[in-house]
C-alpha cells in the first residue's frame, strides 16, 4: 500500500519528501499546507500529468481527459465534460436511470432476504448498470466481465512500472512506438467514464456500510434520518435527498477516511518553482497522500475513527477549497465528475438504508469485519461485504 508506507516516511521525514525512484524525482505531499502551494498557488505548473507507459497503453496513448498533458487538447475535452457530459443539468437528466437501476437493485436484495447478499457485487453492478445506460445507452450485455477487466487495469494502474522509472532505457522507447495506437480516444472516453465512475463511487457505498456495520448508533441514526424524511412517501427518490444531512456527513467521513484516490493521480512540474524553500525542478513527479491528510491528528480530532457528526456543524466541503479533505483534487485538474458521482453515493445509501436492516452473517464478528484495501491508483474494499438484509417493516 504505497499511500501507507509513504505516510509512515512522512512522519519521519517531514510533509514534503523527495523519493527518487529510479531516474525519475518524485516529491511527495503530505500536509494541507504544502497540497494548497500545489494546487492553488502553483497549479498552473503543476496541472500536468507525468507521461506513463499505463496511460500509453490503456488510455489510448494518453490521449484521453485523465491523462493527457494540460494544453489546447485537455482543455478542450475539459470543457466538453465540464460544460455538457457531466454538468448538473446533464447529471439531473440520469435521473430516472439511477432510480430504475437503483429499484431493480432493492428488489433483488428483497427477494435473498435473511440470507447472505453480497452487498459488494450488487453496488458495482448497480452503479455500473447506470453508468452503462448513460454512457452508451444501455447495460452491457457481459457485464461481469467489463467489471472484472476495469478491476484488472485499476490494479495495474497502482504498480511502479520499470518503464516510467528508466523513462531513457532504449528498449522500452522501443516497446513505446510499438504500442503507439492508433487515435480511438472516443472509446477510451466512454470506458474512461464507466471504470472511473463506477469504481469510485461504488467503494464510498461499500466502505460507507461497513464503517456503519461496525458502529451501528451511526447506521440507526442514518437510517431515521432517511425513514423519517420519506415516511411519507413511502419509498425513496432523489426529490428529497437533499433533507438527509446526516447522510451527507456519512459520506463525507467515509471520504475522509478512505479516499478511492489515496494520491491523487499524478501531477507533474512544468517548469521549476520553489515550494516551503526547497527548489522542485521541472519534470518531478508530485503525489498528494490524501488518504494521509485525512487522518492526521494535526487537523482531526481522533483521527482514526469514523464519526459523521465531525461534518455537521463545520463548513467542511469536498470541492477542494479545504485542503484538510481533497478526496477529488483542487485546482484546475479538480474530479470534473463531482456533480455526478453525489447522487451516485447518495441514492443507494438511501436506498439500503430505508428498506432494509443490516446483519452480519450468524457465525462473524463485529471485529472479524475485514476493512482491508485492494491495490490500485483506485482502492476499495479488497474482501466483498457480504451481509444479510432484513426488510423493514415500518
Ligand atoms: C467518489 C467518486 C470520485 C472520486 C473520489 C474521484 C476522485 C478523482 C480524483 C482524486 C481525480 C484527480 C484530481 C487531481 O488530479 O487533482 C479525479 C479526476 C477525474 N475524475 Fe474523478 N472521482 C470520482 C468520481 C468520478 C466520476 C463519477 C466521474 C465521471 C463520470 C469522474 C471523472 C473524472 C475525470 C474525467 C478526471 C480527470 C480530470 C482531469 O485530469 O482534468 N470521477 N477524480
Amino acid at each position: 500500500m504505497p499511500h501507507h508506507r509513504l505516510r509512515d516516511l512522512a512522519a519521519k521525514y517531514g510533509p514534503i519528501m523527495h523519493l527518487k525512484l529510479g531516474e525519475v524525482s518524485n516529491i511527495v505531499v503530505t500536509s494541507p499546507e504544502i497540497a494548497y502551494e500545489v494546487m492553488k498557488t502553483h497549479d498552473a505548473n503543476f496541472a500536468n500529468r507525468p507521461e506513463c507507459l499505463f496511460a500509453k497503453l490503456f488510455a489510448y496513448n494518453a490521449t484521453d481527459i485523465e491523462f493527457s498533458p494540460c494544453g489546447e487538447y485537455w482543455r478542450q475535452l475539459r470543457k466538453i465534460c465540464t460544460m455538457e457530459l457531466l454538468s448538473s443539468k446533464r447529471v439531473q437528466s440520469f435521473r430516472s436511470i439511477r432510480e430504475d437501476e437503483m429499484s431493480k437493485m432493492v428488489k433483488t436484495i428483497c427477494e435473498s432476504e435473511g440470507s447472505i447478499v453480497n452487498l459488494s457485487e450488487m453496488v458495482t453492478l448497480t452503479t455500473y448498470g447506470i453508468m452503462g445506460r448513460v454512457a452508451i445507452g444501455k447495460r452491457s450485455t457481459n457485464q461481469k466481465v467489463l467489471i472484472s477487466t476495469i478491476e484488472e487495469a485499476i490494479l495495474l494502474s497502482g504498480e511502479l512500472w520499470v518503464t516510467d522509472m528508466f523513462p531513457s532505457t532504449r528498449m522500452i522507447q522501443l516497446m513505446r512506438n510499438t504500442y503507439a495506437l492508433p487515435d480511438k480516444s472516443l472509446l477510451f472516453h466512454l470506458q474512461e467514464m464507466i471504470a472511473g465512475g463506477g469504481e469510485t463511487t461504488s467503494s464510498v457505498v461499500v466502505w460507507a456500510m461497513a464503517e456503519m456495520m461496525k458502529k451501528h448508533e451511526v447506521m440507526e441514526q442514518a437510517q431515521a434520518e432517511i425513514r423519517k424524511v420519506y415516511a411519507s412517501k413511502g419509498y425513496v427518490d432523489e426529490s428529497e435527498l437533499h433533507q438527509l444531512t446526516y447522510l451527507k456527513a456519512v459520506i463525507k467521513e467515509t471520504l475522509r477516511l478512505h479516499p478511492p484516490v489515496p494520491l491523487l493521480m499524478p501531477r507533474e512540474s512544468r517548469e521549476s518553482c520553489k515550494i516551503n524553500e526547497y527548489e522542485i525542478p521541472a519534470k518531478s513527479k508530485v503525489m498528494i497522500n490524501v488518504w494521509a491528510i485525512g487522518r492526521d491528528s494535526k487537523y482531526w480530532t481522533d483521527a482514526e475513527s469514523f464519526k459523521p457528526e465531525r461534518f455537521l456543524n463545520t463548513s467542511y466541503d469536498f470541492r477542494g477549497t479545504d485542503f484538510q479533505f481533497i478526496p477529488f483534487g483542487s485546482g484546475r485538474r479538480i474530479c470534473p465528475g463531482i456533480a455526478f458521482a453525489t447522487p451516485n453515493m447518495e441514492l443507494p445509501l438511501a436506498q439500503l438504508l430505508y428498506h432494509f436492516d443490516w446483519k452480519l452473517p450468524k457465525e462473524m464478528k463485529i471485529e472479524e469485519l475485514d476493512m482491508t484495501e485492494s491495490i490500485g491508483m483506485s482502492i476499495k474494499k479488497r474482501d466483498d461485504l457480504c451481509l444479510i438484509p432484513i426488510i423493514c417493516m415500518s
